[in-house]
């Protein structure tokens, strides 16, 4: 295939700059066509050494420069919705980092616009779908081996979290990943919550919530727990277990490199998602270029983001009032029957 795919990219923090430096410099197929940033001066430092990029602060003149033939939106979550509706208006396919959007009545709204369209032109950056370990757990779930999944133990474990993070954030940001995971290794919905909160750690910011405790129930009688702690201090771990009928798997222990010296064995343990999962946002990133080429999208649906967030949305009523909440999805439309990417 010949023209490289021209794509903007709004928001050029810490995703969007390593986004912008992926399209840029690791992907096949595509170049940084346009940015927008509120802050122009990030956008310049994103687009530093990359010849030829214009540089917004408005997304709508940043969806309409020349060559702009795709959207990767990198912008903090109350702004998708905006983006990716006037994505959508002008038929481009789009790449939304998760939370599609935070609130589930917006996030229908898009999956709404979608089925107006006729077509699917939203992929959203659910990265473990990529991940190499978590692909072959789904695999070896989906091939029967193990027997029926009862249960899934995650920890999701950050070094710090950012300034402005809520208790609220560790749902609907944080566990928003293992909501989809879950869904997706499970191909089940989830539809109960409730969330445990044990005394914060004395590592976290005041008022803080951290570490949570939350079980999801399934509509195929699993549960599925994670330990979320985002001011662990001690390193970026993300781990799940499947206990099924007849074994279990176990993905996320820290590998790399086993050093033993003086009497001691260690290893590196990642310090944030940008080391952990790089080679699953390449993977995510080159997979919806190669798809957007051929005119295709792929990946998980604006359905997978709406129900992501209805699940968090849930999730975030069950820490703070403390009871167990269940979760009512809104009817499927046809366009996202039976798709399990
Ligand atoms: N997939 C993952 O593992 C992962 C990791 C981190 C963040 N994220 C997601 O990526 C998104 C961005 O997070 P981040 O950590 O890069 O945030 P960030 O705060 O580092 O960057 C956000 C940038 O967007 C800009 N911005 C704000 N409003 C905007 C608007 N309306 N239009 C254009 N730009 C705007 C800000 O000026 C800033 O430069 C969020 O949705 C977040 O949840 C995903
Ligand atoms: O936005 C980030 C991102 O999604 C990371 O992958 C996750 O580990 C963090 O907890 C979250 O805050």
């Amino acid at each position: 295939m010949g023209e490289l795919l021209g794509v903007a990219v709004l928001g050029a923090g810490h995703m969007g700059a390593d986004h912008i430096r992926r399209l840029d410099r690791v992907v096949s197929g595509a170049r940084v066509a346009a940015v927008a940033d509120l802050d122009p001066a990030r956008a310049k430092d994103a687009v530093a050494g990359i010849d030829g990029v214009l540089v917004h602060t408005e997304t709508e003149a940043a969806l309409d420069a020349p060559g702009v033939q795709a959207v990767l939106i990198a912008s903090p979550g109350p702004a998708h919705e905006e983006a990716l509706l006037a994505a959508l208006a002008r038929g481009l396919p789009v790449l939304c980092e998760k939370p599609m959007v935070p609130d589930s009545a917006g996030a229908l709204r898009i999956v709404e616009a979608e089925a107006r369209l006729g077509r699917r032109l939203t992929q959203v950056g659910f990265m473990r779908r990529h991940d190499a370990e978590y692909r072959r757990l789904k695999a070896l779930l989906d091939g029967g081996r193990l027997g029926r999944p009862l249960m899934l133990h995650c920890v999701h474990r950050n070094v710090s979290s950012p300034p402005d993070f809520t208790s609220a954030m560790l749902i609907d940001s944080s566990v928003s990943h293992e909501i989809d995971a879950a869904r997706w290794l499970l191909g089940q919905e989830l539809t109960a919550v409730s969330v445990l909160r044990p005394r914060p750690s004395s590592g976290a910011p005041q008022g803080l919530l951290d570490p949570q405790f939350v079980v999801f129930e399934t509509d195929g009688g699993a549960l599925v727990d994670v330990e979320v702690f985002v001011n662990c201090g001690f390193g970026y771990q993300v781990r799940c277990e499947a206990v099924c009928e007849a074994g279990s798997a176990r993905i996320g222990d820290d590998h790399g490199m086993l050093v033993t010296a003086r009497g001691d064995a260690a290893t590196e343990v990642p310090r944030d998602y940008l080391v952990r999962f790089a080679a699953a946002y390449d993977r995510e990133v080159q997979s919806w270029v190669d798809a957007a080429r051929r005119g295709r999208v792929t990946g998980p649906t604006a359905w997978d983001g709406y129900a992501a967030s209805a699940v968090a949305e849930a999730g975030v009523r069950a820490l703070e009032s403390g009871e167990r909440v269940g979760i009512a999805l809104a009817g499927r439309p046809g366009l996202y029957a039976g798709h399990d990417d």
